[in-house]
């Protein structure tokens, strides 16, 4: 299905990157993994050469909030894999307490990697069939309130893929661009918001962060990533927002106007 297809995975040494990379080889895709844990990411990478065969993967590190890593990182994996056909950006962190780094990698590390692949693709591929992945979370749609930066830059990926995506259709890119909205999964990510160093003021809600765990339930990797490979394929869509939870996937149906109550001035 996806066979002569190149998809670059950022934060894909691990947890949800990881499960990408791992449904896109077995539904034939190449993959380049950008990851700035260059430990883990090459150790994946041998494993997936034992697995899927040497020419399938190659793992690059950079660090997504750095302009000039992510930039001559892009430039290395087109020179290797020769274009990108599908690019997910997927890299992230929850750190409540150095909240400009979580602002950095979170939001701006989407845009970054949106805007270098969007050039890309529109003009070396003709935008065909080129499809970009940015993983936003339920808490891109309300509020997770031990983690108030957390939420808005999830929020920020949420707004900004679905003005970009309207800014690509209307400007004939033929770039879809699209956005995975999970509830809480069973990653590393998770144990974030038991530590205080990473929930700083905000590690006195670590029961109420606990409440709403159990009330989503966790969700398996394996779970998302159909929901991932069903954003990719489905030609129909531009701008969603495909939410998983543990009872499934559906798309966002966002409001054409939103609901107001009007006050007395
Ligand atoms: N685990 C969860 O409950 C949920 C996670 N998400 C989102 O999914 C994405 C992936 O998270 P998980 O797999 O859970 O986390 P994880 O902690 O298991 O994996 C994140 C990966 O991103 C990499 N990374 C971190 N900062 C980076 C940077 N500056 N540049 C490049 N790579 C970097 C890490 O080295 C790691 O390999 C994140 O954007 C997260 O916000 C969304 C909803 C729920
Ligand atoms: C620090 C731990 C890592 C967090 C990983 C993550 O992104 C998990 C988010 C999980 C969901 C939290 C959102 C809660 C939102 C509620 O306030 C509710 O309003 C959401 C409504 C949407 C719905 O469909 O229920």
């Amino acid at each position: 299905m996806l066979k002569g297809k190149v998809a670059v995975v950022s934060g894909s040494a691990q947890g949800l990157g990881k499960a990408f990379t791992h449904i896109l080889l077995e539904n034939g895709a190449q993959v380049a993994m950008l990851d700035v844990n260059h430990v883990m990411g090459q150790e994946l990478q041998v494993q997936l050469n034992h697995q899927y065969g040497s020419d399938r993967t190659q793992f690059f590190k950079a660090d997504v909030s750095s302009d000039q890593q992510f930039t001559d990182v892009f430039q290395e994996i087109i020179s290797k894999f020769g274009h990108i056909n599908i690019f997910c950006n997927n890299a992230g962190i929850a750190d409540e307490k150095n909240w400009e780094k979580t602002v950095s990698i979170n939001l701006s590390g989407v845009v970054r990697g949106t805007y270098l692949a969007l050039d890309h693709m529109k003009k070396e591929n003709g935008g065909n069939g080129c499809v970009i992945i940015n993983v936003a979370s339920l808490a891109g749609l309300g509020p997770f309130p031990s983690a108030p930066v957390y939420t808005a830059t999830k929020h920020g990926v949420v707004g900004f893929t679905r003005a970009i995506s309207m800014a690509s259709q209307v400007s004939g890119y033929g770039v879809r661009i699209n956005a995975l909205c999970p509830s809480f999964v069973r990653t590393t990510l998770i144990d974030s918001f038991k530590q205080e160093d990473k929930t700083g003021q905000f590690y006195n809600l670590v029961s109420l962060t606990q409440s709403l765990i159990d009330k989503f339930t966790l969700i398996e990797v394996e779970q998302v990533a159909k929901a991932f490979l069903h954003l990719i394929k489905d030609e129909s869509v531009n701008g969603a927002a495909l939410v998983v939870k543990s009872e499934g996937a559906a798309y966002v149906t966002f409001p054409k106007e939103v609901e107001t109550t009007p006050i007395s001035l």
